[in-house]
C-alpha cells in the first residue's frame, strides 16, 4: 500500500481564496480585519512564522503588525503593550508567539489578551470553552488538522483516534476536538510505556512529540490515516516530522508531509480566526 498525501499547501490555498472574499465583503463595510503578532526575542524559527504569518496576512487582505520586543523585554511592558492593542478597533486578533523568554510567565501574557481577539484560543476562557464544546476561537493547528481530514472525507465519528503529544498548543485540544466530532481518543506522550501498542489500533494517529521520526512503520496500522504535526531542523538544515514519512507512507492510507502539511494549515486557520473576529466585531458595534 502507498499512502495518498494530504497536501497542506493546496488544501491551504483553497481556503485562502474563500478568505479573500470574505475579506472582500468586510473591505465593503469599511472594514479591514488586523491582527497584531507580538513576537519577544529574535528565535531564528520564530522570526521564519512571523515573517510567513505577514506575508499570509498580507496574500489574504488581512492589515498585520509585528511588534518585536527585545529579548530582555520587562513582561510588565508587553503586558501593556497587550492592552492597548486591546483597546485598538483596527486590531481584531492578538497572537503572542510562543515560546516567550524565561522570565516570562506565558500564562499571565496569554490571559491579558481580550477573549474576543484571542485569535489562537489559547486563554483561559477559550480553553475552558473549547472542553464544554462552545469554543469562540479553535487552536490553529488542530484546527488546520481537522479542516484537512474533513478536505479528505476522513471518517471521524467512531474511530479511533490517537493523539501522542498532551501539549496546551496542539495535543490537548486536538484530542478534545476529535473527541468533539465522536472519535475515541487515546492521548499518549513520547513516554507512553509501550507506545505502538496504542499506536497501532490508531485509525487516526496524529503526532505532535517534537521527537524526529519516532513513529516508524511498525507502529502504523495498515491504512491508517497519519497526521505529523512535528517540524524539526535536521543538521543539516533541512526539515522533517516526528514520523518516518519514507516508511510510514508506504503502509498508512493518508499521510501529511513535513513541509507542506500541516505548517500552512496553521497559519491559513490564524487568518481564518482573524477574519471571523472582524465579523464578530461588526455585530458588536451594531448594538
Ligand atoms: N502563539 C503562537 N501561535 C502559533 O501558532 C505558533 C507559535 N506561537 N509558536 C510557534 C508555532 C509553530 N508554528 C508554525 C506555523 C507555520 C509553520 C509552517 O508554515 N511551516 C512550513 C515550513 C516553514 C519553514 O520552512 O520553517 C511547512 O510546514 O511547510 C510552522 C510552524 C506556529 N506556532
Amino acid at each position: 500500500m502507498c499512502a495518498d498525501i494530504i497536501d497542506g499547501n493546496t488544501i491551504a490555498s483553497k481556503i485562502r481564496a474563500e478568505l479573500r472574499i470574505r475579506a472582500q465583503a468586510l473591505a465593503a463595510q469599511d472594514i479591514q480585519p488586523g491582527l497584531a503578532v507580538i513576537l519577544v526575542g529574535d528565535d531564528p524559527a520564530s522570526c521564519i512564522y512571523v515573517r510567513n504569518k505577514a506575508k499570509a496576512c498580507k496574500e489574504s487582505g488581512i492589515h498585520s503588525e509585528v511588534y518585536n520586543f527585545p529579548g530582555e523585554t520587562p513582561q510588565d511592558v508587553v503586558l501593556e503593550h497587550i492592552q492597548t492593542l486591546n483597546a485598538n478597533p483596527k486590531i481584531h486578533g492578538i497572537l503572542v508567539q510562543l515560546p516567550l523568554p524565561p522570565h516570562f510567565e506565558s500564562r499571565r501574557i496569554i490571559a491579558a489578551i481580550s477573549v474576543e481577539k484571542d485569535v489562537d484560543g489559547f486563554h483561559p476562557c477559550n480553553v475552558g470553552a473549547l472542553v464544554t464544546g462552545h469554543a469562540l476561537f479553535y487552536p490553529c493547528t488542530p484546527y488546520g488538522v481537522m479542516m484537512m481530514l474533513k478536505e479528505h472525507s476522513v471518517l471521524i465519528e467512531g474511530q479511533h483516534a490517537v493523539v501522542v503529544g498532551r501539549s496546551n498548543i496542539v495535543g490537548k485540544p486536538m484530542s478534545l476536538m476529535l473527541l468533539e466530532n465522536g472519535a475515541t481518543v487515546t492521548i499518549c506522550t513520547s513516554k507512553t510505556r509501550d507506545l505502538a501498542m496504542y499506536t497501532q489500533t490508531a485509525d487516526i494517529l496524529v503526532v505532535a512529540t517534537g521527537k524526529p521520526c519516532m513513529i516508524t512503520a511498525d507502529m502504523v496500522k495498515t491504512g491508517a490515516t497519519v497526521i505529523d504535526v512535528g517540524i524539526n531542523r535536521t543538521a543539516t538544515g533541512s526539515l522533517c516530522g516526528d514520523v518516518d514519512f519514507a516508511t510510514v507512507k508506504e503502509k498508512a492510507g493518508l499521510i501529511t508531509p513535513v513541509p507542506g502539511g500541516v505548517g500552512p494549515m496553521t497559519i491559513t486557520m490564524l487568518m481564518s480566526n482573524t477574519i471571523e473576529a472582524a465579523e464578530r466585531a461588526i455585530h458588536a458595534n451594531a448594538f
